[in-house]
């Protein structure tokens, strides 16, 4: 039987008692590469921040590993959208990733030479080692989308939650974000993505939720990757679609 990492059941989220996601059921699989796709406004980014237990639903659960727990998500890296990231905050490039470690340590035990030894070698799997110490200010937005995923590397999750990591990056940043998604992957790990680009899904990963406010098909790329499903997705929703 497939082994489930993430599932969502029966899950309804609002803003302001406007539903923006409805009655939603999903499981992502364990050791997928997961995009999730669709237009402008459809709650992919409510339904991750919904799964991260960051937004509380108005109906339904999330699970990671069958645990329903805010503790089980401590297996979970989550890298947010750049714009939500407060890139002022005084710290180093090294601080930053070294933060993957605290999930291991809770806030209050200094990190140890083996946790830093593992952020370097973080850092260095993203070609960030020679901004060590910079202050993530002074870093492009292509550099720091790769200190973010060094940062969930030295996590060790074994889920990476990732909104929309390849917005506004370069080929070369791209290339190396996705290389190492399929490294991880190979490894066991498992990545739910929101995802933009249309034509690079069937390279970049393997399963796929198509979502507008509703899931209009979810499955491996080979099976519901059509035009039809796609279509379908893009299309305009109204409003009135939620109220009965
Ligand atoms: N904090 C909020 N308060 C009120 N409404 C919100 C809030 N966040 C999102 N929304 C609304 O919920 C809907 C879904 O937003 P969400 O950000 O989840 O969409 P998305 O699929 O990630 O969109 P995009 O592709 O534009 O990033 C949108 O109509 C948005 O305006």
């Amino acid at each position: 039987m497939t082994e489930i990492a993430v599932s969502v059941k029966n899950l309804t989220v609002a803003y302001n008692n406007a539903p923006v996601i409805q009655n939603l059921n999903v499981d992502i699989k364990k050791g997928s590469r997961t995009a999730i796709v669709g237009p402008n406004g459809a709650g992919k980014s409510t339904l991750i921040k919904t799964i991260m237990k960051l937004i509380k639903p108005v109906a339904g659960q999330s699970f990671i590993g069958g645990s329903e727990a805010k503790s089980a998500l401590k297996t979970v890296a989550y890298v947010p959208q750049k714009g939500e990231v407060n890139w002022d905050f005084p710290a180093t490039v090294f601080d930053v990733v070294l933060m993957g470690r605290y999930v291991h340590k809770g806030l209050f035990k200094r990190p140890n030479q083996t946790d830093k030894n593992i952020a370097l070698s973080a850092l260095d799997t993203m070609k960030m080692t020679a901004y060590k110490d910079h202050q993530i200010s002074e870093l492009s937005g292509g550099q720091r989308q790769r200190v973010f995923l060094a940062r969930a590397i030295a996590h060790n999750a074994s889920i990476y939650i990732m909104d929309e990591p390849l917005q506004g990056i370069d080929i070369t940043t791209e290339a190396l974000i996705i290389k190492t998604m399929k490294q991880l992957q190979s490894e066991g790990k498992t990545f739910l993505v929101v995802h933009h680009n249309l034509t690079t899904v069937p390279e970049y990963f393997n399963d796929v939720i198509l979502l507008n406010k509703e899931i209009i098909t979810s499955g491996p790329v080979a099976d519901v990757w059509t035009e039809g499903n796609i279509n379908a997705a893009y299309q305009e929703k109204g409003d009135k679609e939620w109220t009965s």
